[in-house]
């Protein structure tokens, strides 16, 4: 089974690249879903997080209800330390939930899936991918996008870009960037384009269903990800992309 990790910034595109990704049949495994699952009332992620942040983070303070996502969200933008925190508590969580239903796709014999992961590489998660495609579009255009789809204020908005690692560092990850400079029909075709290049080859997609090879596979994959080696240090030229001539 080819694992993919797509990722990006803030509002840089990665839903709506998602989007174009289901209408191939791809599964997609989406990490902003799945923290909203862990952090429901009757998971052990959410008494963590009472315990640690108090019932200030809960709809009507109390105990028992729903998290109330804006004012959890302003305390962890705001203060990088009461961010680690929550990720310390939430990202486990979350990791468990994404090899679960990998588990699950691989018995199905899955040749391709797709992790919607907004903090991939802010993590160790990009190891477990054989592949990562970057969504990216420039810190003024996130800002603009998170602002209108939001309703955000510029400040609440910048919070939440600066919570994340700059977009451009995450370029160096990338085997595919998805450039979202232009409009929503390109995006389209770049993520076409993309996916048509991971498809995974013939022969891999029959040895997908063949668990020992299946096994081996992935093996492969992540051996020759450990093998690259960490790009902060290596630095390497992403392979592929869907940038214009202009944009490097
Ligand atoms: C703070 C919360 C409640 C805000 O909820 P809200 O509905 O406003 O936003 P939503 O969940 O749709 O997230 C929007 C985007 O914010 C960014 N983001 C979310 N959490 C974080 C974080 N801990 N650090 C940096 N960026 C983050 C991501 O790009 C995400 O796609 C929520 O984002 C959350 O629970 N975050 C912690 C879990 C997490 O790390 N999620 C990212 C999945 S890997
Ligand atoms: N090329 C584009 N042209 C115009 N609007 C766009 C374009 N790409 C994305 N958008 C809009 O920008 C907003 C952010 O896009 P999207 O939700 O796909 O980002 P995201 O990376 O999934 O965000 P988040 O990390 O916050 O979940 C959406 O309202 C989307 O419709």
């Amino acid at each position: 089974m080819r694992v993919v990790g797509l990722t990006g910034g803030i509002a840089s595109g990665k839903s709506t690249v998602v989007s174009t990704i289901k209408t191939l049949g791809v599964p997609i495994i989406d990490c902003d879903l799945l923290a909203r699952l862990v952090v429901e009332p009757t998971h052990p992620a959410y008494k963590k997080l009472v315990n640690h942040f108090g019932t200030v983070i809960l709809q009507n303070q109390e105990m028992g209800q729903p998290l109330d996502r804006y004012k959890f969200g302003t305390i962890i933008f705001g203060d990088a330390a009461q961010r680690k925190v929550a990720n310390s508590i939430i990202h486990p969580a979350i990791r468990d939930e994404i090899l679960k239903r990998l588990f699950k796709l691989w018995v199905k014999g899955t040749s391709l899936v797709v992790i919607d992961v907004p903090l991939l590489l802010e993590g160790e998660l990009w190891r477990i991918v054989s592949k990562v495609i970057v969504v990216y579009c420039p810190p003024e255009v996130q800002l603009e996008r998170i602002q209108s789809r939001d309703g955000l204020s510029a400040e609440d908005a910048l919070a939440r870009i600066n919570a994340q690692r700059p977009l451009i560092e995450k370029v160096d990850y990338a085997d595919h960037v998805i450039y979202n400079t232009s409009d929503l029909e390109s995006l389209k075709r770049s993520t076409l384009e993309v996916m048509d290049a991971l498809k995974p080859n013939p022969v891999w997609t029959v040895l997908a269903y063949i668990p020992p090879f299946a096994a081996l596979l992935v093996v492969w994959e992540i051996t020759r990800r450990h093998l690259k080696g960490d790009p902060r240090k290596t630095k390497p030229t992403p392979k592929n992309s869907s940038a214009p001539a202009h944009a490097s």
